[in-house]
């Protein structure tokens, strides 16, 4: 039996999920050990090389997320808010390292990460990928060089199965602006306009959500005034870079004290 770290896949039929599967059997620095789906699912029972239309793995889709972590270094969670929460509390039973790439989630499910995270290691990002890690660094420095006279407004583009926003990814950018700037994101994010929505506040970091077609993920963060804009632009053409940054945080975390960490930890930026 190999010694290299044993992996589980959530949310196994996904997007991000087949993708993360594909990554890891593609991997020499981790296997996969079990792939979890929801109650209810066509694939769950069936082996799941087969379910994704290739040759047996000998490894079966289970909906019973405990069994499967109980034989795991690390879970890789990309699935939907409700699901991480109780993922979360499974990891932490099973002491697995649990990689959360899930968004959507509320300061409530976030909360209710710091009791799992006493007792496992938790990685979390609304964005796995190197570029946009980078991008929130060089967001916060140029918000920390201009002033309130330039708006800041973060857009971002998803393809049209996306169910929440603004993205991770976006709320990361806005976070990043907003401790450039020395204030609370929750006191200046101006997440939807529509209708007589009165002029723009000065101070304010605005969201807009394009949804539409195939679009993986692209995220503008513009710093405008009068008489010049700057853009600030990260676009992912492969889902394979969050599926890799994942798995990368999963090996990391391998040799990490129990807590919380983000992907700015796993990058050492
Ligand atoms: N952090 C990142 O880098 C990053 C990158 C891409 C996507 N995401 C996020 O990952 C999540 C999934 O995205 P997607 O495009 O793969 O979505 P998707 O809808 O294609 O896949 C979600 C999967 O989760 C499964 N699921 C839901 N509840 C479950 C449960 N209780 N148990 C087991 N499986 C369950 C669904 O059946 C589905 O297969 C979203 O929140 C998305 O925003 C994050
Ligand atoms: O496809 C998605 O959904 C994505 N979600 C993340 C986000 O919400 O920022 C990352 C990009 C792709």
């Amino acid at each position: 039996m190999s010694d290299l770290p044993g992996i589980v896949i959530t949310g196994a039929s996904g997007r991000m999920g087949q993708m993360l599967i594909k990554t890891v059997l593609d991997s020499d620095k981790a296997r996969l050990v079990g792939v979890v789906e929801r109650a209810g699912h066509d694939w769950v029972g069936r082996d799941v090389g087969e379910a994704m239309g290739g040759a047996a793995l000998g490894v079966t889709v289970t909906d019973e997320p405990l069994e499967a972590f109980a034989k795991a270094q690390a879970v890789i969670d990309f699935t939907a808010p409700a699901a991480t929460v109780q993922f979360a509390k499974l990891a932490a039973q099973a002491r697995a390292v649990h990689v959360i790439g899930t968004t959507g989630m509320t300061e409530d499910d976030i909360a209710q990460l710091e009791p799992c995270a006493r007792h496992a290691v938790i990685v979390r990002a609304g964005n796995m990928s190197l570029g946009v890690n980078l991008l929130t660094l060089l967001t916060k420095k140029v918000a920390a060089a201009l002033d309130e006279e330039f708006d800041i407004e973060v857009v971002e583009y998803h393809h049209r199965h996306k169910v929440d926003a603004p993205s991770g990814t976006a709320l990361m950018l806005g976070e990043a602006a907003a401790e450039g700037r020395g204030v609370s994101l929750t006191d200046v994010a101006d997440r939807g306009r529509d209708g007589i929505t009165g002029a723009r506040k000065r101070g304010d970091i605005g969201f807009t959500a394009i949804r539409g077609g195939d679009i993986i993920g692209e995220h503008d963060v513009m710093f405008a005034c009068d008489g010049e804009q700057i853009i600030l632009r990260h676009k992912a053409t492969d889902r394979s870079l969050f599926a890799k940054g994942a798995l990368r945080a999963a090996l990391w975390g391998q040799d990490q004290k129990p807590g919380e960490y983000d992907m700015l930890d796993v990058l050492g930026l």
